[in-house]
């Protein structure tokens, strides 16, 4: 499955990675992939409308050697098809943050890391622009 891949990064605690994109009118999922490689990530942040058996669930997870976390299935699913969507990722010692519009959900920094070196956008979601600050 394609996507944007974005390697050689250095985003530290407290900068922020601005994704802004289109949710396909017929999205079966979408996921934003930051950490360290395909292999380690800080956060998998996966909206599914009706994919792996979810329906309208907001599943979070790390990935360590290739190895997936336990999940992170959040409460609100504030994403529906065709929406246009700016997130800011950020991330300090203890937690990643994805800020929404509405929204702001958190994910345990299970890593320890202290920065991210790899962003990954994959699935139902057309990317407009990547933005660091
Ligand atoms: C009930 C016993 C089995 O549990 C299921 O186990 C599956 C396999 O581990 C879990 O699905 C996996 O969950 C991971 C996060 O914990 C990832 O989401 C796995 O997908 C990785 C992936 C991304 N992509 C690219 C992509 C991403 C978004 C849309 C389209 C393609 N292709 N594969 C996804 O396959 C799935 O979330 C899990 N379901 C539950 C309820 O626990």
């Amino acid at each position: 499955m394609e996507g944007v891949v974005v390697t050689q990064l250095d985003v530290e605690p407290g900068e922020c990675i601005k994704v802004k994109g289109k949710i396909q009118s017929d999205a079966k999922g979408f996921a934003v992939n930051v950490g360290k490689n395909s292999n380690t990530l800080m956060l998998h942040f996966n909206p599914r409308f009706d994919c792996h058996g979810d329906v309208n669930t907001l599943v979070c997870n790390s990935k360590e050697d290739g190895m997936w976390g336990e999940e992170d299935r959040k409460a609100d699913f504030p994403f529906q098809h065709g929406d246009k969507i700016e997130m800011c990722i950020s991330f300090d010692e203890t937690e990643a943050t994805v800020k929404l519009p509405e929204a702001e959900f958190k994910f345990p920094n299970r890593l320890g890391m202290d920065k991210i070196e790899y962003l990954a956008v994959e699935g139902d979601f057309k990317v407009k622009a990547i933005k660091f600050s």
